[in-house]
């Protein structure tokens, strides 16, 4: 036994050292990069000195790439290198770009059957599969990029399929060191050699490895194990929408990301347009945001919380369920396409239109346009007149000239009558106003027999008029700038709510949207919630920006050489925002949905805007959605994503939790979404979930709880709690250290520990509607250990398995 172990041992030393020599010779191939880099950095230095312009330009082009090669050589990864497949002869002898050979089927006498009955080959090639891509000098490939072609056969090959792959090694590193490697025989039945030796193989199961690992606060890339079906989906064509479905710990945002990084490669300048990832929680985006720079690719993706999506905005509070159910609601189009109509009117005469930007009026020379009794539209008009009276005057031609308040609301319907933004209705109201007091003046009777001198008459009377800073002030505040969050403000007033929402929203639900809305206080600057942030992107295009001069500042060095036009790639990313790699686009190639289950309609409009002419991936559950409506939220996904051709991929296998752990989540699944079937379990642990009831302080119980499970596992423990519990959860595991975070049941999604406490689950189950869909998500948290506990309400049985979880 011992000196079996003795062999495994030694030869498992000997391909650790095989692939260290091979690691070595990479970083020597790197290291000559790096110095051709400094030298063309160096060279270019010198020619900027030179300074023509043409020397200059030449001089920037150079240090721009050279800069990126620097970059990239420079970033040392873990696991640089984690990858080799040994491969039979193939079928034709063509090398594509990559320099490896591109057959994927073996050449018809690569395997030989000997006399013995027994299968026989030798390898004909060897392929390195790495995070980017070495040539040697001699253009043979040291390392391939993953997601080269050449690189597929590394995930792809199954026992079943394995193409021209003999063995599939995992190789681990850390910087310049190999630790181990892992190998997978594809073909165990044949005999292969290399080099006339025979194939070694070491250990067994590197993706059992990577899953076994404990857990930190943020997501690791898993390029050294991608499975054959999540490789499907990350290299699936990237025209049209790909949609990807699959059970909780699919690997559904690992694939999302990787996609990402592998659409990049395929088509860096298409993408150039920038790569959008949606997240449902600042805190995913905050665990996923560092798997794409561990792939090597950062600057051309964004990844986005539903909160922060519209630029200068970020969410900060949640909305209660029924408020958030109005909010994210289909109907909500039609109330804020009025608000924002509506807002132009004062909510009191004394006041200011809601969301006006800007001035405040001053002395104006005008009165309130809607006082009077002949209102035609009495819900707009019922502001009882005040010290702002409905009138504008002007003098023209020496006459006074006046228009009342029915005629002024006439001109603002008019005015209104078009589906322009609202902002962007200003000249044309401007204009009526001139018309109408044009006509009212009777110039135009004086020059009828003279359309040219009529013509020039007018002329003058527009100066005149338009001239007068009266006019000016009335326009002002007659038809200000709205701004999405004044309007939001506005819409805190119950009654005008009450008079926009009418026929749309029931009674109930304007109390509750107004009583949230007073939360931004009456200029719109309060704390937004996640919702409130999809409504200021639809006011925002009900709205519109008017255009205005910009000013550009320039250097006085840059006035006098016109070096603006010359930067050097320091220079540019020097100037980049130090908090967002990406700038904010108003659109991008590729939106990437995760979690699109939870997307409400109105977050659906908003993602649909920033992607209209871009390609799709799509990735989500029904079972987690914690969407009260998924029919209403279909219609505005369908919506969204238009009438492109749909390509559906399914994930099978559950990779995150232990087959112990996931059959207690089936239970809740049973009930959640009846007849659905759980993704399969990939690995047990034989650590069966725990069932506790707490006595009568539920804070000690899960803090002593989280204590025990703290001593149980070496990484994370996550404490999931119904949503308005957030507080005091975080208060009962203060000091227990970082290893331990409190999580709203919201606030779990996407999200994975060593170990999940879930607190009260019929607490959680009967928050909202979707709340056993949300239980669902808490319970498929843990990678290793879960806890439940019990309170008095979940009505635990002798056993502490409380009523939503037992048989
Ligand atoms: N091929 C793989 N190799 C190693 N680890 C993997 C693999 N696929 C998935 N995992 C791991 O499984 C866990 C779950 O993955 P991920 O979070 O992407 O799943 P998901 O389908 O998005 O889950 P959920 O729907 O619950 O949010 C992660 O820790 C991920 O790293």
């Amino acid at each position: 036994m011992a000196a079996h172990e003795a062999t495994v041992d030694s030869v498992r030393d000997r391909e650790t050292g095989v692939e260290q020599d091979h690691l070595d010779q990479v970083y020597r191939r790197l290291e000559e990069k790096i110095r051709e880099a400094e030298f063309l950095m160096a060279d270019a230095a010198r020619r900027g000195q030179v300074g023509t312009p043409g020397a200059l330009a030449e001089r920037d082009a150079q240090v721009f790439r050279a800069g990126l090669h620097l970059n990239r050589l420079n970033s040392e990864f873990e696991d640089f290198l984690f990858g080799r497949i040994d491969l039979l002869e193939g079928k034709d002898g063509e090398r594509g770009p990559d320099g490896a050979f591109t057959s994927v089927e073996p050449a018809d006498g690569a395997v030989r059957t000997g006399e013995d009955g027994r299968t026989y080959a030798e390898i004909a090639e060897t392929l390195h599969i790495g995070r980017i891509g070495v040539l040697d000098a001699d253009y043979t490939p040291l390392v391939i990029d993953w997601r080269a072609p050449a690189a597929a056969p590394f995930y792809r090959a199954t026992p079943v399929d394995p193409g021209r792959v003999v063995r599939r090694r995992v190789i681990r590193s850390k910087g310049r060191k190999v630790l181990g490697v892992e190998d997978d025989l594809l073909r165990p039945e044949m005999t292969a050699t290399l080099g006339g030796e025979e194939l070694a193989v070491v250990g067994d199961g590197a993706l059992m490895a990577a899953l076994g690992r404990a857990r930190s606060h943020t997501m690791r890339d898993i390029v050294s194990s991608i499975q054959a079906e999540q490789d499907k989906v990350i290299r699936a064509p990237a025209a049209s929408v790909t949609e990807v479905g699959g059970g909780p710990g699919t690997g559904k945002t690992a694939v999302a990301l990787h996609r990402a990084a592998y659409l990049l490669y395929q088509d860096r300048r298409r993408y150039a347009g920038g790569i959008l990832v949606v997240s449902p929680t600042p805190l995913l985006v905050a665990y996923t945001e560092g798997v794409l720079p561990s792939l090597g690719e950062e600057g051309q993706v964004a990844i986005r919380a539903l909160g922060s999506l519209v630029d200068g905005a970020e969410a900060t509070v949640y909305d209660e369920p029924a408020v958030a159910r109005v909010k994210g609601s289909a109907r909500m189009q039609a109330v804020l396409r009025r608000a924002a109509r509506g807002a132009l009117e004062p909510a009191r005469p004394d006041s200011p239109p809601g969301g006006r930007r800007g001035r405040t009026g001053g002395q104006l020379s005008f009165d309130d346009p809607e006082a009077g009794p002949d209102g035609a539209e009495p819900a707009e008009t019922a502001q009882p007149a005040g010290p702002v009276t409905g009138r504008l005057r002007v003098v023209a031609f020496g006459a006074r000239v006046e228009l009342g308040p029915q005629e002024l609301r006439e001109i603002r319907r008019t005015a209104l009558g078009a589906t322009t933004p609202v902002n962007l209705l200003r000249p044309r109201a401007r204009r009526l106003l001139l018309d109408a007091l044009w006509a009212k003046s009777g110039a135009a009777g004086r020059h009828s027999g003279d359309p040219e001198l009529a013509a020039e008459a007018r002329e003058a009377f527009d100066e005149d008029i338009s001239g007068e800073p009266g006019f000016h002030a009335f326009l002002d505040a007659w038809w200000p700038e709205l701004t999405p969050r004044g309007v939001l403000g506005a819409m805190a007033d119950e009654r005008r709510l009450g008079r926009w929402a009418r026929r749309v929203l029931q009674p109930g639900e304007v109390r509750r949207l107004a009583r949230s809305l007073k939360r931004l206080g009456p200029d719109g600057r309060g704390p937004l919630s996640v919702h409130d942030v999809a409504l200021l992107d639809e006011l925002q295009t009900l709205l519109g920006t008017p255009s205005r001069p910009r000013k550009r500042e320039l250097d006085p060095l840059e006035q006098l050489t016109g070096l603006e036009e010359v930067t050097t790639f320091a220079d540019r990313s020097a100037r980049r925002r130090p908090d967002r790699a990406v700038e904010e686009r108003a659109e991008y190639a590729h939106v990437i949905v995760d979690e699109a289950q939870d997307l409400a309609p109105m977050q659906w409009r908003m993602v649909g805007r920033r992607g209209r002419h871009a390609t799709w991936t799509v990735v989500g559950d029904p079972a987690q959605s914690s969407w009260s409506d998924p029919e209403e939220a279909a219609g505005a996904r369908d919506e969204a994503l238009g009438s492109r051709p749909r390509r559906r991929f399914t994930l099978t296998v559950n990779y995150r939790n232990p087959a112990e752990v996931a059959e207690v989540a089936a239970k809740v699944l049973a009930l959640a979404m009846p007849g659905m079937e759980p993704p399969e379990a990939v690995r047990s642990t034989g650590l069966v979930p725990r069932f506790a009831v707490a006595g009568g302080d539920l804070g000690a119980a899960v803090r002593a709880e989280a204590r025990r499970l703290l001593a149980e596992v070496d990484g994370t423990v996550g404490v999931v709690v119904a949503m308005d519990r957030r507080e005091e959860a975080r208060a009962w595991l203060a000091g227990l250290g970082e290893r331990v975070v409190a999580l709203g049941s919201l606030e779990a999604k996407g999200l994975e520990y060593d170990a999940t406490l879930v607190v009260s689950p019929a607490g959680i189950a009967d928050e909202s509607p979707a709340g056993l869909r949300v239980l669902y998500v808490a319970l498929t948290r843990a990678t290793q250990r879960l806890t439940v506990l019990s309170a008095k309400r979940d009505a635990p049985d002798a056993d502490g398995v409380p009523d939503l979880l037992r048989e």
